[in-house]
């Protein structure tokens, strides 16, 4: 594997992680650095045969000297009795879980006003409670004994998120549930943050965004979130950090039309003044 985190190496050795969505995109560059930083790492999706090419992808590059392993399981975050399943095979293969990382996820762009109700419960239900079932297993079966490190992938949702008002949602319920969580688990060991992504390059992103253009996706991740998971974050819980180069400060992606859909301004010297601003030409 060629050697491309910034972190220390061997810094995860015999650690072992779930990254769900672990197979494609962000999530799995967040699991070859682990591997690389010699943690074991179970990819977690529904689509088995893209998990199992994607974990022989991984093995390819992990050399015969580091103790990393990867394992592909398949699950459906939705589907709470699949996460029960998917924590024990975990726990049955490799003893323990030191790390979550809640990343998969996804929607489709939709106004709102065109949003079937079945739509908007899939979004949510995958994004915000497929998160749940993953975070309060995992604490049951091993972190509220042990500890351990959670981090949920959330998005820029920051000033809402027109055109995919479900996800925005959603992401937002994930940033509040991290400090809850943060809060009530922190007695156990547990750390629980968010990381917060602009705009992200990836195929599958890519493929389900044709219309956005490849411009929009073109950062990295992975490394703010094995800093979250390290000892070097231990006093960093229930926060969430964005990683957007400040896309979040400055960027909108809906442009809101001219129109005059406005109540008229209270009379008085300010409605003149604010006609005049609206409508330049008005005096002449
Ligand atoms: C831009 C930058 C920011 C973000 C970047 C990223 O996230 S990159 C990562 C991006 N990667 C991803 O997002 C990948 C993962 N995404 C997904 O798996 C889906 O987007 C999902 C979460 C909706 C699950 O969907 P599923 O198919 O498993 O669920 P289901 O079969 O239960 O259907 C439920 C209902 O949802 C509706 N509906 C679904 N699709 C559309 C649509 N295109 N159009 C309209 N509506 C749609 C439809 O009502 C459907 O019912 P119907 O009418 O068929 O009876
Ligand atoms: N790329 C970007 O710009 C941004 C991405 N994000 C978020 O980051 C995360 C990763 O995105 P990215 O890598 O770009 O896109 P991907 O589409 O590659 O990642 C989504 C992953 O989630 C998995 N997944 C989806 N639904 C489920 C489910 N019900 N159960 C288990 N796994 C599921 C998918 O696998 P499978 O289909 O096999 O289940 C896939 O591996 C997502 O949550 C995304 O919304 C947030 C902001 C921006």
């Amino acid at each position: 594997m060629a050697a491309s985190s910034v972190f220390r190496p061997g810094l995860f050795n015999h650690k072992v992680a779930i990254v769900t969505g672990g197979g494609t995109g962000i999530g799995k560059a967040i699991s070859e650095e682990l591997l690389e930083l010699g943690c074991n790492v179970v990819i977690s999706s529904r689509k088995v045969e893209r998990l199992e090419a994607a974990a022989e992808e991984m093995r390819q590059k992990i050399p015969a000297s580091s103790p990393a392993r990867v394992t592909p399981l398949q699950c459906n975050i939705r589907n709470e009795d699949e996460v029960k399943d998917l924590v024990s095979s975990v726990l049955k293969r490799y003893g323990r879980i030191d790390f979550l990382v809640n990343n998969g996820g996804g929607q489709f762009s939709s106004p709102a006003e065109h949003m079937s109700s079945k739509g908007w419960k899939a979004v949510i239900d995958t994004n915000l409670t497929g998160t749940f079932h993953c975070c309060q297993q995992v604490y049951a079966a091993w972190m509220k004994q042990h500890g351990g490190v959670i981090v949920n992938i959330i998005a820029d949702m920051w000033k809402g998120f027109p055109g995919m008002a479900h996800t925005g949602a959603a992401r937002a319920a994930v940033d509040n549930l991290t400090k809850s969580l943060a809060i009530e688990w922190a007695a156990s060991g547990v750390r629980v943050n968010s990381v917060a992504p602009g705009t992200i390059f990836s195929k599958t992103a890519m493929e389900n965004y044709k219309d956005l253009g490849p411009s929009l996706f073109k950062m990295s991740i992975s490394s703010a979130v094995c800093f979250l998971l390290s000892p070097g974050a231990s006093y960093i819980s229930g926060d969430t950090l964005r990683v957007d180069a400040g896309q979040s400060l400055y960027h909108s992606m809906w442009e809101i039309p001219n129109h005059s859909a406005w109540p008229e301004a209270p009379e008085g010297e300010n409605q003149e003044a604010l006609k005049e601003l609206l409508n330049p030409k008005s005096k002449l």
